[in-house]
């Protein structure tokens, strides 16, 4: 099966995180953590950037990683690295997104998350 290298940003802000509801495609509607594939020559950390900047015209600064999710969809192998970051400066635009909640510890279940993130969100609680 084809892997896909994926990064996404867990955007914090004081204890609360950023999640975005996908705008289009398969997933539509999903919840997901902002990020997308790594381009050839990229390193994690500069794709990651580079994706928030495309998605939500924000800079970012990509601190520790959380941990790297393995899932199976049906059609492709997910490798996706989770990063804690923070924003340097924007306004998290919403350029693709359906959808965007901060989301305290308490509300971290309130919406329908990607099937790849259910085990990270269990490793955040
Ligand atoms: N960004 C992101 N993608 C996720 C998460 N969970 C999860 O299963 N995925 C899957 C959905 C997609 O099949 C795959 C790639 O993400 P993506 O669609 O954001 O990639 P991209 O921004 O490069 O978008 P595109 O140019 O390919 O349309 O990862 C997540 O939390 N964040
Ligand atoms: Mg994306």
């Amino acid at each position: 099966m084809k892997t896909i290298k994926v990064v996404a940003a867990v955007i914090r802000d004081g204890d609360k995180i950023f999640a975005t509801q996908r705008g289009y495609g398969d997933l539509k509607g999903g919840w997901e953590f902002p990020g997308g594939k790594i381009e050839e020559g990229e390193t994690p950390q500069e794709a990651l950037k580079r994706e928030i900047m495309e998605e939500l015209d924000t800079e970012i600064e990509v601190g520790e990683l959380i941990d790297t999710i393995e899932y199976d969809y049906p059609d492709f192998h997910l490798s996706m690295g989770c990063y804690w970051c923070s924003v340097v400066s924007g306004d998290l635009v919403l350029k693709e997104h359906e959808a965007a909640r901060w989301l305290g510890k308490d509300e971290l279940m309130d919406v329908e998350w990607l099937p790849a993130d259910v085990e990270l969100i269990g490793k955040l609680l």
